[in-house]
C-alpha cells in the first residue's frame, strides 16, 4: 500500500491535532517511521517518540507532502516547500478553506495539488476524507492520495471544489459536534441525579453504539430511530423536544453546519 512513499518519502509539513491523528493511522497500517518527515516547529511529545525524521533536512523529491498547517499559518509555512512546486510531488492538503488556486499560486502553476478534508477519526482508522485534485493531477497521483487516504478511512471524491466548505461543515468538523454531543447527554444525565462517571459513560457507549449500527445497518437512520421509539413511550417524549420545528435539533444543526460553511468560505477568501 505504502510502495511509492516508502521509496520517495513522505513530509508532513505542521504536525498538531489532524497531522498526528493521519500520522498514527498510517504508521498503525504499517507505514515506516524512517519514511516520514515531519516539518514542525514544537513537536508534541508523542511525535517525537514515533521515530519520523523531524525537522531534518528533507528528502529530494518525495512522492507527496501534506500540509497540514492551520490556514492563518500557510503564508508562512508553505514557501518554504516551493522547491517542489511544478515537480511530480503530490501536494495534499488538508487546510480548511485554503483554495487549490492558493497553492498554485505560491508553488507554481503546474503543481499537482490535492484539496482534501479528513477528520480526526483517522487515528483509528474510523476518518472520511472527501478529497477533489487539480488539473495536473492525474489518475495515478489521485490514487496514491486515496491508497494513503483509504488506510484512515473512507475517501469520496468531490465533483467540484466548491463542494469542499459544505464538507468541510460536515465531517471536518463533525466529530465535534458528536463529541459535544457526548457532552450535553452526559450533563443531562448529570442533572438527572446520576454521578458524573456513570453518565459520561452511558453517553459514550450509547453514541458510540448508535453510530456504530447506523454505519453497519441496512436499515436507514429514520428506520433505526423509529425502532427505539415506542409509542407514547420515553423517547417520544423526548423527540418531541428535540424534533421541535423551532427549537429542536433541525434548526439547530442547519444553523450550525450553515455557520461553518460560510467560516469555510471566509478562510478561503
Ligand atoms: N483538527 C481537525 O479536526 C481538522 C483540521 N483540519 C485542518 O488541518 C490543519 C491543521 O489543523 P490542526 O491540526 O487542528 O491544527 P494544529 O494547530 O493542531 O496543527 C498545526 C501544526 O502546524 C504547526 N506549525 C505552525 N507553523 C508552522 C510552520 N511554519 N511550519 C510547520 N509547522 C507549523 C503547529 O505548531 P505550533 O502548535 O507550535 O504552532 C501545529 O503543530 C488546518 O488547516 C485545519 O483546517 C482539517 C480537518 C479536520
Ligand atoms: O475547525 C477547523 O477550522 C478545522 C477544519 C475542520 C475541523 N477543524
Amino acid at each position: 500500500m505504502f510502495d511509492t512513499i516508502k521509496s520517495r518519502g513522505l513530509v508532513l509539513l505542521g504536525c498538531g491535532k489532524m497531522g498526528s491523528a493521519m500520522l498514527e493511522g498510517w504508521l498503525k497500517q504499517g507505514l515506516p517511521a524512517a519514511s516520514v518527515w515531519v516539518k514542525d516547529p514544537f513537536p508534541s511529545d508523542w511525535l517525537k517518540a514515533q521515530g519520523v525524521h523531524l525537522n531534518e533536512a528533507l528528502p529530494e523529491s518525495p512522492a507527496l507532502v501534506l500540509v497540514a498547517v492551520k490556514p492563518q499559518m500557510m503564508e508562512e509555512a508553505l514557501p518554504v516547500l516551493k522547491t517542489y512546486g511544478n515537480g511530480d510531488t503530490i501536494f495534499l492538503s488538508v487546510a480548511a478553506g485554503t483554495t487549490i488556486a492558493h497553492y498554485e499560486n505560491v508553488l507554481g502553476a503546474q503543481t499537482p495539488v490535492i484539496r482534501s478534508i479528513p477528520n480526526t477519526p483517522a487515528a483509528i482508522g474510523r476518518g472520511i476524507t472527501g478529497l477533489i485534485g487539480n488539473s495536473h493531477i492525474d489518475e495515478a497521483g489521485l490514487q496514491l492520495a486515496e491508497n494513503l487516504l483509504s488506510a484512515i478511512g473512507q475517501t469520496v471524491r468531490l465533483d467540484n471544489e466548491g463542494q469542499m466548505d459544505a464538507v468541510t461543515a460536515m465531517s471536518g468538523s463533525g466529530p465535534a459536534y458528536v463529541f459535544h454531543l457526548i457532552e450535553a447527554m452526559a450533563a443531562a444525565g448529570e442533572a438527572q441525579g446520576l454521578s458524573p462517571e456513570l453518565s459520561m459513560a452511558l453517553a459514550k457507549a450509547t453514541v458510540g453504539g448508535a453510530g456504530q449500527l447506523a454505519e453497519d445497518s441496512a436499515e436507514t437512520p429514520t428506520q433505526l430511530r423509529i425502532n427505539v421509539t415506542s409509542p407514547n413511550g420515553t423517547t417520544q417524549a423526548a423527540l418531541e423536544v428535540l424534533m421541535d420545528d423551532t427549537r429542536g435539533f433541525p434548526v439547530l444543526m442547519r444553523d450550525a453546519v450553515d455557520a461553518a460553511t460560510k467560516r469555510s468560505k471566509e478562510l478561503g477568501a
